[in-house]
């Protein structure tokens, strides 16, 4: 009966996923990958042997080693543990930095990957040794695969954390970090230290027809984004986006709707969490901060389409 069941479904699946479909491979693989990565977190010698046989990404002060395979496209350069220690050798390093890489994730293909940041070493020479380019974050964040953009966001955000919590916040000391670096510890205070997201809200406002973006004066000459705003201690999603709204452009919003989330490396590690909203045409009246905001306004969806084409500043009427 179980059979019969199964094989009526295979055309199904077959439609869905392709000939080569395996229900246990799809599965088990994301979860014995998910399960993986938890436990290098928690075993330190299982950490160490998997970045033996793992890919390593290397950064220099936080800027990734990239690949350029055309003017518009770059990739992260995944090196194997002895790779990395060949070109350390080359540019007059040991080899012991590379127990300081950091866990960032698993390979669809099992591997374990790391991150490592050879800020003390000739930059020039670890380019030309790994046939790659550093390339700040910010101008290659959209021309990385869609996949690897957010893997190499993690992996800067990860290292920036460490970077600047070296000390316990209650006892001045030294923290001392796991294998996988997912965590920081004072011996002295017990506190374990956890790598930290500020969770921001980022809303769409729509009077029906048109939305509202708005512009900082720091942000690119002719760029206009949703509103964004740092959530208060004690404050919920709604709350935080209500405040937000009210602060900057004087407007109460209604019909609150979450849309989807994202890590946003940049300047330090935030949490973004995107949100659709309303407001009555009746009261869509701006009030700008002009201390917060350059300028925001409503934007009618040719406007925003026709931006989004040309690529040229979005500008109203
Ligand atoms: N439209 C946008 O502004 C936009 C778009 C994409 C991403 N972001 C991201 O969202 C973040 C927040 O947006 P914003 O700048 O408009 O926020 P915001 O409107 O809350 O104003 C920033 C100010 O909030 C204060 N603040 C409160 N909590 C903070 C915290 N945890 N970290 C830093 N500052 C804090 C600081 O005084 C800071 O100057 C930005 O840093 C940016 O990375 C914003
Ligand atoms: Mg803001």
């Amino acid at each position: 009966m179980i059979q019969s069941s199964m094989s009526a479904l295979r055309p199904l699946r077959t439609l869905l996923f392709g000939e080569h479909y395996s229900l246990t491979r799809f599965c088990s693989g994301f979860v014995s990958r998910m399960r993986y990565i938890n436990r290098l977190k928690e075993n330190d010698a299982a950490c160490l042997s998997a970045l033996q046989n793992g890919h390593i990404f290397l950064f220099h002060r936080l800027i990734p080693l990239l690949q350029c395979s055309d003017p518009e496209t770059f990739r992260p350069i995944a090196l194997t543990y002895s790779e990395v220690q060949s070109v350390l050798h080359k540019c007059g390093s040991d080899g012991s930095l590379l127990k300081e890489s950091i866990l960032i994730g698993c390979s669809e293909q099992n591997h374990a990957q790391f991150c490592l940041d050879v800020g003390e070493l000739d930059p020039a020479a670890i380019a030309q040794n790994c046939k790659g380019t550093f390339m700040d974050l910010r101008k290659a964040f959209f021309l990385l695969e869609g996949a690897e953009a957010p893997l190499v966001a993690k992996a800067q955000a990860l290292l920036q954390w460490h970077q600047i919590n070296r000390f316990c916040g209650a006892t001045g000391q030294l923290t001392q970090r796991n294998q996988a670096g997912s965590q920081r510890a004072c011996s002295s205070s017990s506190i374990v230290y956890y790598p930290k997201m500020s969770p921001v809200v980022i809303v769409l406002v729509s009077d029906g027809k048109r939305c509202l973006l708005g512009r900082q004066s720091s942000f690119p000459r002719g760029l206009y984004s949703a509103l964004a705003g740092f959530c208060d201690m004690g404050e919920t999603l709604e709350e935080a986006l209500r405040r937000e709204v009210a602060e900057e452009v004087g407007l109460e919003v209604q019909n609150i709707i979450y849309s989807s989330s994202q890590h946003w490396p940049f300047p330090h590690s935030s949490f973004m969490l995107a949100c659709h909203a309303t407001v009555s045409p009746a009261h869509s009246q701006l009030n700008v901060d002009h201390l917060e905001l350059e300028d925001a306004r409503w934007f009618t969806e040719e406007e925003i389409t026709c931006a989004l084409q040309t690529g040229a500043a979005c500008r109203a009427s």
